[in-house]
């Protein structure tokens, strides 16, 4: 069959501009949350895996900690269990726990490690009870005791400097471990944001469903500062799951890594396309 030139010469154009952005990137720690709404169906979770593979391959070391908040949620129904969420974190009983660790650290975690390994990745799934990962504590939310929550209290890192270096790619599910070996339930979020300052890493990426922070009338906002996030957040305009991402973004951006940013997973290839293009996509918040 002959060659379509025109359509190759495309492929290779578009290599080539994502050269500089390879070169820049190549070497550094990208940690990239997948939150469970992004993460609907088999084509987006697999479209994902290219992006997470493809950043491997050119010389990343990704770092995916996953979601899967409305997967457990689906579960929790199926139980006749309701959830409540406080200030953007589930309340979890310790029926809730068992439902939380199974589809954390079981099915949501292996669909993903799956799906990287079937786009040629080497992943290897994880809890933070892992190698000792997470270290976790009770977390009270405004004084008040909502359950397994837990709040990191450690990072010990090894287990994923370890891995990196097998050339492994690390699949985090976000739970912790208390000092009697006991689960906590922690906000993805949080995990990410934490895992990320510990690694020193160069980006941060939230996965969501939305296509970044959105204003009052639903425009994009970008370039947020730590004033402009406490007024969106004290007049409402940011509420809900949001609130657990743009604080662990402020503090990951407050801790060294070089750009966080809030993107929209439903989108083919939102992954690459914040990594290789100049304006980037979604809300970008930076130190
Ligand atoms: N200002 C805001 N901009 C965008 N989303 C917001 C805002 N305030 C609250 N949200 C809510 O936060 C949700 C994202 O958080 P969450 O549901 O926890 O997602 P994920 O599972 O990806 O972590 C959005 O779908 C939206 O309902
Ligand atoms: C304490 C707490 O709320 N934990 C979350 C953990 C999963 C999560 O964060 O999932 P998403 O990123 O998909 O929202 C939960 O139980 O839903």
């Amino acid at each position: 069959m002959p060659i379509d030139l025109a359509n190759a010469q495309t492929i290779a154009r578009v290599l080539t501009e994502a050269l500089p952005y390879i070169r820049r990137f190549a070497g550094k720690t990208m940690v990239v949350k997948y939150g469970g709404n992004a993460m609907k169906d088999d084509d987006m979770i697999a479209s994902f895996a290219r992006d997470i593979v493809l950043m491997k391959l050119v010389g990343m070391n990704p770092v995916v900690v996953h979601g899967g908040g409305p997967q457990i949620g689906t579960h929790l129904e199926r139980l006749g269990k309701k959830s409540e969420f406080i200030e953007g974190m589930r309340v979890t009983d310790a029926e809730t726990m068992d439902v939380v660790e199974m589809m954390l650290g079981g099915l949501v975690n292996k669909a993903v490690v799956s799906a990287l390994n079937q786009q040629g990745g080497r992943a290897v799934g994880l809890t933070g009870k892992d190698g000792g990962l997470i270290r976790a504590r009770k977390l009270l939310v405004k004084g008040q005791d909502i359950g397994q929550v837990g709040e990191i209290e450690k990072i010990d890192p090894r287990v994923i400097n370890h891995l990196e270096a097998g050339g492994f790619i690390p699949v985090i599910a976000p739970i912790g471990v208390g000092e009697n070996g006991e689960a906590f339930n922690i906000n993805a979020d949080v995990v990410a944001g934490k895992l990320a300052a510990v690694l020193q890493a160069e980006k941060l990426l939230l996965l969501t469903n939305t296509p970044g922070v959105l204003g009052k009338s639903g425009e994009v906002l970008t370039g947020l500062t730590v004033t402009q996030v406490e007024d969106l957040i004290a007049d409402g305009t940011i509420h809900g799951g949001m609130l657990p991402k743009i604080r662990c973004a402020l503090d990951a951006v407050n801790s060294g890594v070089k750009s966080a940013h809030i993107i929209d997973g439903r989108i083919t290839h939102s992954v690459l396309l914040e990594l290789f293009t100049d304006a980037g996509i979604g809300t970008l918040i930076k130190g």
